[in-house]
């Protein structure tokens, strides 16, 4: 991989790249060059050295990865460093506490009608597609906060083409970012892309902005994710474009990531029968009735955490690397000079998979709650939201939502995985997002 990026495409458009990570890095070492102009770390301080604050200016992201095709309009994920501040300003406001306190009434609605769903898909003892659930719900979720209405996916229990289409897009990414490191590649691929591609994207496109008109034209403030932009519309001459991509980013980087790591972390509890149960006991010892679980209540269990980042850590949302570009002069990443214009990045199921954690294939939650066995753990390597400036906004949302949607699924139901399933996490590849296919459960009410 060292002579050319070809080794780099082939693994990433297969959709192994990031396990590919962990045995290059057995075998060369923390720093290993995946391609002549890349470099990949698994140091944990190389978190703090690529993304953390610096004097010297910080590292870009990398254009070819985050915006492989031209038009793609900026957001705040893919913006230059300028235009990202201002954007995560104005954004920062619909993720405040005051905020999300004010949002608890629309998620819990949304956990509502998932609970009734549930309940209705497992009557008669049959199998339940509890990935595709939980899809629905965060979804639906987002499509509130950043549109001002759900997808219906919880009401119509089936997924919305819009959010058929996002998988699409991270399947078909991994080919435009390879594309991108050869321009005559690209030329190819864009005037090969069937119309069909291209209408989809427009149509997809389409759909937003009608949703974002419809948002705008209640003409009522609602404490969403978008307010804070809408506010900023006039003043900063901001397009409906520009609106479209934001809420667009929103929902992908909203709800997808939140619905794996619930579906990852139902996988591992069911076929990690001790952790099941000391979980089950900690939420149904803990409240009397359903009502009583709220954002505040759940906070407090300790153990639904530490299954929440055990899982995290063995099932990342955000598996693969996102890489960053060294700035002018260059800069000391793990004590090792790397000169300007090198990508780097840091994978993170590799780095979770690492010798930084003991029995890393194994599911155990006690290594969160300070338990000796596990001493050796180097936390610091654990980073599944980023550090810096450029960190998850929506990481206290998604702890919130995860830790209501789950206590209130086991609060309501036993649960025992499906023959078919039990290789589930095993056969999954990564093509930007996992790509997981259904995750097969049985849900018999709980007495
Ligand atoms: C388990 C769930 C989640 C994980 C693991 C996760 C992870 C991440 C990561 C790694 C980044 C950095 C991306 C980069 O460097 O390019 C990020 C950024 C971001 N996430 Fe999340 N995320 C999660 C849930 C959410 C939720 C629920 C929201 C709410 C809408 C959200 C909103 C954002 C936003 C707006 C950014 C961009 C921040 C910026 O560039 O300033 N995320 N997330």
């Amino acid at each position: 991989m060292r002579g050319t990026r070809l080794g780099y495409c082939h693994r990433l458009m297969r959709g192994t790249l990031p396990f590919d990570m962990l045995a290059l890095h057995r075998r060369y070492g923390p720093v290993v060059r995946i391609a002549p102009d890349e470099l990949a770390f698994q140091d944990p301080a190389a978190w703090r050295d690529i993304m953390g604050h610096r004097t010297g200016g910080e590292f870009e992201k990398n254009q070819t990865f985050y915006r492989p095709v031209e038009d793609i309009p900026t957001d705040i994920v893919n913006a230059g460093r300028e235009e990202h501040g201002r954007l995560r300003r104005t954004m920062a406001h619909g993720f405040s506490e005051r905020a999300m306190r004010e949002q608890q009434g629309i998620i819990g609605g949304y956990v509502d009608m998932l609970i009734a769903a549930l309940r209705r898909e497992g009557e008669g003892g049959g199998k339940v597609d509890v990935a595709a659930w939980y899809n629905f719900v965060t979804f639906d979720v987002i499509g509130d906060l950043a549109f001002g209405e759900s997808f219906g996916c919880l009401e119509n229990g089936e997924y919305h083409p819009w959010v058929k289409a996002i998988f699409q897009v991270a399947r078909t990414g991994t080919v435009f970012q390879t594309a991108a490191h050869y321009p005559i590649l690209m030329r190819l691929l864009l005037a090969l892309a069937p119309k069909k591609m291209m209408e989809e994207r427009m149509e997809h496109m389409e759909m937003t902005k009608a949703k974002l008109r419809r948002r705008m034209e209640g003409g009522k403030e609602r404490p969403d994710l978008v307010e804070g932009l809408l506010k900023k519309k006039e003043e900063w001459g901001l397009t409906l474009d520009s609106l479209q991509a934001n809420s667009g980013i929103l929902v992908i980087g909203g709800s997808e990531t939140t619905a794996t790591l619930l579906s990852g972390v139902t996988f591992l509890l069911l076929t990690n029968r001790f952790a099941l149960d000391k979980l089950t006991a900690e939420i149904r010892s803990a409240f009397k009735s359903e009502d009583e679980i709220d954002f505040v209540s759940v906070s407090a269990l300790p153990y639904l955490l530490a299954c929440l980042d055990e899982a995290l850590r063995m099932y990342p949302p955000v598996p693969m690397g996102l890489p960053r570009v060294t700035p002018k002069g260059g800069a000391t990443i793990c004590g090792n000079y790397v000169p300007e214009g090198t990508i780097v990045s840091v994978h993170h199921w590799a780095m979770y998979h690492s010798q930084h954690f003991k029995d890393p294939f194994q599911f155990h939650p006690e290594r969160w709650l300070g338990d000796p066995a596990f001493a050796s753990d180097n936390k610091d390597a654990f980073q599944p939201f980023h550090v810096g400036s450029r960190n998850c906004l929506g990481r206290n949302l998604a702890y919130i939502e995860m830790r209501i949607i789950l206590a209130r699924v086991l609060w309501n139901f036993d649960m025992r995985i499906a023959e078919e399933s039990v290789d589930w996490m095993s056969k999954q590849r990564i093509y930007n997002l996992w790509e997981k296919g259904p995750l097969m459960v049985y849900l018999a009410l709980a007495r």
